[in-house]
Formats: C-alpha cells, sequence, structure tokens
C-alpha cells in the first residue's frame, strides 16, 4: 500500500467529484465516504476504480455480526485498498467483517485492508466521557479500541495523530495507524477536535493522512495537496 495522503471526496454529486479531480495529473489515493457512497451508489466506485484510483472505502460499518458480514462480502467485490468499521461494534462484529470480506475478495485480488474506527476525531474527551459514559481517558479508550481491533485480526485502526504512537507502542509497527484530523497551519479546526499537521503526523507515527477540507475546500485543490504532501513527505 502506498503512503500517499487519501483526499477525502465529500461532494454529494459525480459531476462535482470529476470536476475536482480533472485538475490533478499525478496518481492520487481518494477516499469515498457516506456522503458521496449513499447519494450515488456502488456506482461512483466503479466510476472512480475504472480511473485507476487507489481507494479507501469509508462507510464505517457498525451493526450485529451477520449483518456486517454481508455487507462486506458483498463490499469485496470492488477493488478498494482499504475499508472501515466501528471498533465499538465489538471484537465479534469485527471478526465476521474480517470474514466477510475475505469471503468476497476474487481470487485475483488480494483483501483489501480492514481498518476500525477507535475514537471519532470529531470527539474530545469530555464528550466521550459525558456522551459515551467512559469513565477513562481519551488515550485510553482509543488504545483499548487499537488494541480489541487487533486482537480479531483486522490491519489497523482509524485514530488521530495524537494517539498513533501510543498504539505503535501497543500493536506494532506494521498495525496501520490511518490518521483523519489533519490540518495545515493555517486552516480552521471546524468540527474536528484531535488535529495535527501533516508534518506533526508523520514525526509522531501516523502510517497514513486522511485530508478533505484544507484540500476540497482550498482555493487551489491541487496547490493545497502538494503543501500538504511535501509536508508529510518531510520535503517542507
Ligand atoms: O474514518 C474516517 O475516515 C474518519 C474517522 C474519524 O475519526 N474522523 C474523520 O474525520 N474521518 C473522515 O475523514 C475525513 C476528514 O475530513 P476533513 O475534516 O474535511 O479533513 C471525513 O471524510 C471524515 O468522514
Amino acid at each position: 500500500m502506498n503512503q500517499k495522503p487519501f483526499i477525502a471526496l465529500d461532494f454529494p454529486t459525480w459531476e462535482q467529484t470529476k470536476k475536482f479531480l480533472e485538475p490533478f495529473n499525478e496518481p492520487i489515493n481518494i477516499k469515498v465516504g457516506m456522503e458521496l457512497y449513499l447519494q450515488n451508489g456502488p456506482k461512483i466506485l466503479e466510476q472512480l476504480i475504472e480511473k485507476d484510483y487507489r481507494i479507501f472505502l469509508d462507510l464505517k460499518l457498525h451493526d450485529i455480526p451477520n449483518t456486517v458480514y454481508g455487507a462486506m462480502k458483498g463490499l469485496a467485490q470492488f477493488d478498494i485498498e482499504l475499508i472501515n468499521v466501528h471498533a465499538a461494534g465489538g471484537k465479534e462484529m469485527m471478526e465476521k467483517a474480517l470474514e466477510g470480506l475475505s469471503a468476497g475478495t476474487p481470487s485475483s485480488r488480494n483483501r483489501p485492508k480492514l481498518i476500525g474506527v477507535t475514537q471519532l476525531t470529531s470527539t474530545s474527551e469530555e464528550q466521550m466521557q459525558s456522551e459515551q459514559l467512559i469513565e477513562r481517558s481519551l488515550n485510553e479508550s482509543v488504545i483499548h479500541y487499537a488494541k480489541l481491533t487487533k486482537e480479531a485480526g483486522l490491519d489497523g485502526v482509524v485514530c488521530s495523530p495524537l494517539e498513533a504512537e501510543a498504539i505503535r507502542e501497543v500493536c506494532g509497527d506494521e498495525f496501520l495507524k490511518v490518521t483523519p484530523g489533519i490540518r495545515l497551519a493555517e486552516n480552521q479546526l471546524q468540527d474536528q477536535k484531535r488535529i495535527a499537521t501533516p508534518a506533526k503526523a508523520r514525526e509522531i507515527g501516523s502510517t497514513h493522512i486522511v485530508v478533505g477540507r484544507s484540500i476540497t475546500k482550498a482555493e487551489n485543490p491541487v496547490k493545497a495537496y502538494q503543501t500538504v504532501l511535501n509536508e508529510w513527505e518531510g520535503l517542507k
């Protein structure tokens, strides 16, 4: 898996997505999330796969084990790189997700990597404690979910860059730490709570970064992507 940033294509339509992607002349990694997938259906994946993008399908599945098994088995038909579930769905659900993904992957391809979302990067410690009634620190909760995800056999987690190093200590180098919550120094936080710049994320142990609005809402998205890439690759 290459380590280029995943650009979060949080757009409602194929037309807007296509218009955004047109000026990029180099191969890029993209993330398809709920907004794009749920309004356009699986054909959006076919349209993007045709153009050879490396895809992270971010649907954050969270349901009973049998339902997640079936959904993953179906989604495995698409040539995607990475897919996720909510770790809060539990160990059995994650095991079934992995089983479904393996069962549905055509023999000609490698199984997509499966990662578990720990605590969303839009969640603060205070919010987690009062709304989820978790009395531990946010770091402890994230590490607990990372361990559970690893025990279920998954390939890694989605977390904030701020937790990546602690997860590496418990789950190892190979375990993926895919981190949204990325902002350039001049950007607003918006709804994100646990953030870092691309350079900081690299320094503190993210294996992959996911970047949305810092690129998609920039005046010049190609230029913003280059800035993110240079920072991430340590060129600046
Ligand atoms: O699984 C994800 O991708 C995800 C998990 C998480 O904890 N936080 C998070 O922001 N994301 C996604 O990452 C992207 C971040 O977008 P921006 O905040 O615009 O950079 C969005 O598409 C979110 O859905």
